[in-house]
């Protein structure tokens, strides 16, 4: 039996006067999975987002979000979605706890079940003993703990987290994907964007990798990187302007030459290393490591995610 998609877009667009923000996507979004929209700055994922919240009408296209039409049943779809939006904006004259309090009310739900939820969801977000304080001089970790914690008030279906991590120092950033972890195996759908390759290969069951505004290929991480790279990649970095890629290029599948560096793509990046060394190779320094998604997208647009 097939179970419905809990997002569906065929062809779906936005634009902003003559500019295609987003040009005509498809997509599906399954329950209980975990979704990204992997790509740089600009490449239309915050705009995707947007629509898929109800917040932005669409161009062009369909788009289906719990298997409602946004522009008819924004109210009815907003209501079972949680949204943590790229910019915290948090009540900073309340306290912590009050801030999911209040949020709550707005969903109209009754006093005493907000209380209980804000309880439950400060011990989830690992702020249980900042409670009473207030948000202000909270770390950006614990403000974004609090944004999700806030976003779950009303039991979402679907769980909508715009670059979730962005600015965070790498030990926040954990924490915060272990809560995010946790979440889908309670069952939450989470859809994600971010220009981070490991955050996409983290908590991605599938992704789409995006690009002005198009898809330019979509799957796990690991289908992703076994399509478009290999299993090792070869670095040979060398001071800036002096990379030759001539005696290297035929020790693997394919090189790339970035401003630093060399890319060899290879199943075996010892054995090409030894035989750069024995061309009289001599970078500055080298590393073999495995493909990550920052090389699928390298192919796939001759760019890196963050430049
Ligand atoms: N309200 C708007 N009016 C005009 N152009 C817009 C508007 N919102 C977004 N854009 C443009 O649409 C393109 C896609 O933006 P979008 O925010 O969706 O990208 P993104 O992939 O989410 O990147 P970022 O991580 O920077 O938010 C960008 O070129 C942006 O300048």
């Amino acid at each position: 039996m097939s179970v419905d998609p809990l997002v569906l877009a065929e062809g779906l667009t936005k634009r902003f006067g003559d500019f295609e923000a987003v040009a005509g996507i498809d997509l599906d979004v399954r329950k209980g999975e975990a979704f990204g929209f992997l790509g740089p700055n600009g490449a239309g994922k915050s705009s995707t987002m947007r629509m898929i919240a109800c917040v932005s009408p669409r161009s062009g296209g369909e788009l289906r979000v719990l298997g409602m039409d946004p522009t008819v049943d924004g109210p009815k779809i907003r209501a079972h979605l949680g949204v943590v939006p790229q910019q915290d904006n948090l009540d900073n004259e309340l306290t912590v706890r009050q801030n999911l309090q209040v949020y709550g009310r707005y969903f109209g739900l009754s006093r005493k079940h907000v209380r209980d939820k804000a309880t439950e969801l400060l011990e989830f977000a690992q702020l249980t003993d900042r409670a009473g304080d207030e948000v202000e001089p909270l770390s950006g970790g614990m403000k974004r703990r609090l944004t999700i914690a806030r976003s779950l008030v009303n039991d979402p279906e679907l769980l909508l987290l715009d670059e979730p991590t962005t600015g965070l120092d790498p030990q926040a950033r954990h924490l915060l994907w272990d809560r995010l972890f946790r979440l889908k195996q309670q069952g939450v759908t989470l859809i994600v964007t971010t220009h981070y390759m490991d955050e996409a290969e983290q908590l991605c069951d599938r992704l789409v990798v995006m690009d002005k505004g198009r898809i330019a290929a979509a799957g796990s991480p690991g289908e992703l990187i076994d399509r478009y790279s290999t299993k090792e990649v070869l670095e040979l970095r060398f001071p800036p302007g002096m990379q030759d890629p001539e005696p290297v290029r035929d020790l693997g599948e394919r090189v790339e030459v970035l401003p630093d560096r060399i890319l060899v793509y290879t199943t075996d990046g010892e054995a090409s290393l030894a035989a750069a060394h024995a061309r009289g190779v001599t970078p500055v320094s080298s590393l073999v490591r495995r493909s990550t998604l920052e090389d699928v997208f390298l192919r796939l647009t001759g760019r890196t995610l963050v430049d």
